[in-house]
């Protein structure tokens, strides 16, 4: 499978402040990528670097297969939906128009109508929520191949946020060429429902990576009684392990689950998935052959 974004040992540093560490990880094409991690995870830096906002501090990171800056090719909304606040809506449809070679205009035209938003407004007037959805609009209306959004729908109401990620789903089944998105959010029920592909990011480093339907069939939680991590069967990774006196409950990754009529082992949900690996701030890179991207 081809890789859209693919970053080999990417480092980021802010002055003494590391961003991204040893950052390895690849975008297959077609997908929709959920990125998540708790605050100062190196979410919006990574998606920064992948635009070529920001320079790699060591490291490399390929869009397209080339260094990033192919900009025709790559809607970018930045967490702060920045609009030009003198502009009127309509303004930013124009602009659009005239400096996107792809630009589609019914398809601006349309979100805005959709979002309810005044052509006639100054955007300097529109709410967070509403600069939001113009910045949403402006990305998707230039037809790109890569559409990196950083946090697109923290400042959306409910109903505005069911109608972005609707549009979202649309955009991805229509586009021509077909269209990657990576989208950075800290609300997970919104990823479990868009996304095909998830990476988890925290504390700088990936602490997960893969196809959604892989990770969620390779976790699991194993209830047994007491015993010691390294009694469990080879091919077993223990990535967390809680005992009681009488009781152990391990997080594991299996390739399947095993059936044992000494222990309970049940799949892992997305969320307790997405936590174990942000919460754990030892837990090992999930890069094994298994989980890598097939190319
Ligand atoms: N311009 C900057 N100068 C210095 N440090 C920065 C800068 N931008 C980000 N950082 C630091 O880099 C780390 C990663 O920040 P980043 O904004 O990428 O995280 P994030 O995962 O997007 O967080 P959030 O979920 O809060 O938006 C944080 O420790 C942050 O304080």
């Amino acid at each position: 499978m081809t890789a859209i974004v693919e970053t080999r040992a990417l480092h980021k540093r802010y002055g003494r402040r590391q961003a991204l560490t040893d950052c390895t990880l690849s975008v297959p094409a077609g997908r929709v990528v959920g990125l998540v991690g708790p605050n100062g995870a190196g979410k919006s830096t990574l998606l920064q670097l992948a635009c070529g906002l920001l320079t790699p501090t060591s490291g490399s990171i390929e869009v397209f297969g080339a260094p990033p800056g192919q900009l025709a090719r790559v809607g970018f909304v930045a967490q702060d939906t920045p609009v030009y606040a003198a502009l009127s809506v309509a303004d930013h449809l124009r602009l659009g128009a005239r400096l996107n070679p792809r630009w589609d205009a019914a398809l601006a035209e349309r979100r805005v109508r959709q979002a309810g938003l005044d052509p006639a407004q100054k955007a300097g007037r529109l709410s967070g929520g509403q600069r939001a959805q113009l910045a949403l609009a402006l990305a998707v209306a230039k037809r790109p191949e890569l559409l990196l959004l950083d946090e697109p729908v923290a400042a959306l109401d409910p109903l505005a946020r069911r109608a972005f990620l609707q549009g979202l789903m649309e955009f991805v089944a229509e586009a021509e060429p077909q269209a990657t998105v990576v989208l950075s959010s800290h609300l997970l029920s919104d990823l479990e429902r868009v996304c095909d592909h998830l990476v988890v990011l925290a504390d700088s480093r990936v602490r997960a990576q893969g196809g959604i339907d892989d990770l969620l069939a390779t976790h699991f939680r194993l209830t047994t009684a007491r015993r010691a991590a390294d009694t469990l069967p080879a091919g077993m990774r223990v990535l967390h392990a809680e005992h009681t006196e009488r009781q152990s409950t391990f997080t594991v990754r299996a390739e399947a689950a095993v059936e044992d009529p000494s222990w309970v082992m049940e799949p892992l949900g997305l969320e307790d998935l997405v936590l174990h690996h942000m919460s754990t701030p030892s837990a090992p890179t999930d890069l094994s052959p298994a989980l890598e991207p097939q190319r």
